[in-house]
């Protein structure tokens, strides 16, 4: 039996690129990052360091204090006088203090000199002047020191990571004003399809809403990227050629939903190919998802996602963010399914991996998340993924699933981030 992290690559169907090769195959058509920029502070939120961010100061900047207590000069003794007070942010030169001194000191005011220890102001009794501590302290107890956090120049943050909330933490308390990081990759987002009309137009018989492209404008909608509205391209082989041909000249990355399939009016590589670009895949093992072509158009990656939404979606998930991340100067991390359980039986998925919308129903005795998976399969339903927490993985080559079989589990919060 399959196990969550086994390779995809395995039990692929003949003709399919299995999916770990069609990852690598997308990463390999964005061989190189975009360029670079200088940002201040204010707007780095989100974006990709292109080199380490440095230090410029150490952190913590000074000797202090992590407890409200008594800075103690002999922490071996146990009887001191106390001798001023010091708080965190206080101005001006603390008095140094001399063995057999204490001074009243709080949570991270700047420890006196002469200071060696901090004792916490539950462990003291006061008589007086003087405090009595109930046991000796360790030399350093309660003493944060000056750069032990982070010395100057030391890496803050290394090269490749989009900056979130830790970063800037980091990065605000050294005092970092400006860093270098990957400029936006430019992404132009296409539908293509007659029967596709502008979402808030009224519907006409025949014609459908476009679903995919609000749905990938939303996933794609980070600081790492700008997001190019190209509209809903017609089904004519030499309209959509030209609209590649233009589009692959002004943008780092362009994601195409619709066109990628075997039928008359399913004219994407045919475009590309009179566009002067070339794919690099098509087909994938991938359920849905696997009219999934992906290649170059001018200076931009193509990603060609299929026409029916659930399989846009996964086809994005799963390989076209790996080629955006590749271009934003991200490396792509191997796909890692969390262990769950099935809470439902089918036959397959045979040649493809499945990934099938599903929710988190409780755990089996053993802590392990239950997947219920949620409808009946179908790339064009978009009602299951509403009730789903994520989406279930079953590996190529399963010939069954049955409840309580292992199976992987790409939670949404994880998987639509990009
Ligand atoms: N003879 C075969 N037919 C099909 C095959 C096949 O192997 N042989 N594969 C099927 C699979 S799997 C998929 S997935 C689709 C992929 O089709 P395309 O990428 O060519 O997409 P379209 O034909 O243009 O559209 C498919 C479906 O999705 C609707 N659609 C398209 N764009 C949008 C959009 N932006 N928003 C909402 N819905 C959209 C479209 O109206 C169609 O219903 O091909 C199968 N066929
Ligand atoms: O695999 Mo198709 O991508 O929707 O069923």
């Amino acid at each position: 039996m399959s196990r969550a992290g086994d390779a995809f690559d395995l039990c692929a169907e003949p003709g399919l690129a299995a999916l770990e090769t069609a990852r690598a195959t997308a990463a390999a058509l964005a061989p190189s990052p975009v360029g670079v920029e200088e940002l201040p502070f204010a707007a780095l939120r989100g974006r990709v360091t292109s080199s380490a961010v440095i230090s410029p100061a150490p952190l913590p900047p000074f000797d202090h204090s992590a407890m409200d207590g008594y800075a103690v000069a002999d922490p071996g003794r146990l009887r001191h006088r106390v001798r001023g007070r010091l708080t965190a942010g206080g101005r001006g030169a603390p008095e140094p203090l001399a063995p057999g001194d204490a001074a009243r000191i709080f949570t991270g005011a700047p420890l006196p000199p002469g200071a060696r220890a901090v004792v916490m102001q539950e462990r003291v009794l006061r008589e007086g002047d003087d405090i009595v501590l109930t046991a000796a302290l360790e030399d350093g107890a309660n003493v944060r020191r000056r750069g032990e956090d982070v010395a100057a120049g030391d890496a803050l943050v290394p090269e490749g990571v989009t900056l979130d909330a830790r970063h800037l933490a980091i990065l605000a308390a050294s005092g970092v004003e400006r860093a270098v990081v990957r400029r936006k990759v430019v992404v132009g987002l296409l539908s293509t399809g007659d029967e596709l009309l502008e979402h808030g137009r009224p519907l006409a018989p025949g014609r459908i809403h476009d679903a995919n492209r609000p749905m990938l404008a939303a996933i794609l909608d980070r600081p790492a990227y700008e997001v190019v509205d190209l509209g809903i391209a017609p089904d004519d082989p030499a309209a959509l050629a030209r609209l590649l041909a233009e589009a692959g000249a002004r943008c780092d990355a362009l994601v195409t939903s619709g066109a990628t399939s075997v039928g008359d009016e399913d004219h994407l590589a045919a475009a590309v190919a009179a566009a002067g670009g070339s794919l690099g895949l098509a087909k994938v093992a991938l359920k849905p998802g696997k009219p999934i072509v992906v290649g170059r158009v001018g200076r931009a990656v193509l990603v060609g996602l299929p026409g029916n939404p659930f399989a846009a979606l996964v086809g994005h998930m799963l390989i076209g963010r790996v080629a955006l991340e590749r271009l934003a100067g991200l490396d792509v991390k191997p796909l890692a399914p969390l262990t769950a359980v099935a809470a439902f039986e089918q036959r397959g998925p045979g040649g493809r991996t499945e990934f099938a919308p599903a929710r988190l129903a409780g755990r089996n005795p053993s802590g392990l998340p239950l997947a219920e998976k949620l409808g009946r399969g179908g790339s064009a339903r978009l009602a299951p993924l509403i009730a789903a927490d994520g989406l279930a993985v079953i590996p190529a080559g399963r010939e069954e699933v049955r409840r309580g079989d292992i199976v992987g589990f790409l939670p949404f919060e994880a998987a639509l981030e990009v």
